[in-house]
């Protein structure tokens, strides 16, 4: 039986004027399964990353996510379509202060137009899930770098779609707690068949993954 492909980008290139932010690179990720992007600094990772999640417009090329030509919407469509259908996570986790970790996992429910209570609730289950229940109604002042990552990935995977990009998602941690997140990221992947993506310059975590893609070999549209 064919496995749906979640992640179809073919020939996506970007560049600046003379510039060239990411050599055209082509990458398919099926149901369920977790691909390591590496490569040298500079050669594109968070480029691609973005043309993902539909915060950078390729020059040319096109990134397809659950049959949606991402790369074709308007900007207003792409930030609605990465808020409902995309799990992101950044090397820092970018939680909101003033929030408790329940509400900051519940905030994407609530631009969504989930009800609060609900929204709540489901946020519950995520940081369960993750292992910081015990920070729920707590503020991220409080947590340590690992709880705050993992708060950030509960963030990301509530949303429960069927895609979930990362951009250096450990570049911070210490090795226990990196190899933990990586663990997490891809066995729930595996779990509820979701295509993840994770940008890395940790050889051991990319070797956790089911596949690799090298961009310093791009232009070959491995992967
Ligand atoms: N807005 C921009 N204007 C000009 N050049 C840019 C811009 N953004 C990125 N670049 C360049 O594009 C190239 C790719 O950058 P990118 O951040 O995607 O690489 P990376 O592989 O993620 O690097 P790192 O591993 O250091 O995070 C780099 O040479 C970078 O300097």
């Amino acid at each position: 039986m064919e496995v749906p492909v979640v992640i179809d980008a073919v020939d996506v290139f970007v560049g600046l004027g003379s510039v060239t932010l990411l050599r055209p690179t082509s990458l398919r990720v099926e149901d369920g399964e977790a691909v390591a992007v590496v490569g040298p600094s500079g050669s594109g990772k968070t480029t691609l990353l973005r043309c993902l999640m539909g915060m950078t417009t390729p020059t040319s090329g096109r990134v397809r996510i659950d049959g949606t030509t991402v790369s074709s919407l308007s900007v207003a469509d792409r930030a609605r379509f990465r808020r409902e259908h995309l799990g992101v996570v950044f090397q820092d986790p970018e939680l909101l202060d003033e929030l408790t970790a329940a509400e900051n996992v519940a905030l994407p429910l609530l631009f969504s137009g989930r009800a609060r209570r609900d929204a709540l609730a489901h946020s519950d289950v995520y940081l369960d899930r993750v292992g910081t229940s015990h920070l729920r109604g707590l503020r991220p002042a409080t947590y340590s770098r690992g709880e705050a990552q993992r708060v950030a990935i509960a963030r990301a995977l509530a949303i429960q779609g069927r895609t979930l990009v990362a951009d250096e998602p450990t570049a911070s941690l210490d090795r226990d707690n990196a190899v933990a997140i990586a663990r997490l990221l891809i066995d729930h992947g595996r779990r509820e068949n979701t295509a993840t993506v994770i940008a890395t310059h940790d050889i051991e975590l990319a070797g956790m993954c089911d596949r690799v893609l090298d961009l310093r070999h791009a232009d070959a549209a491995v992967a």
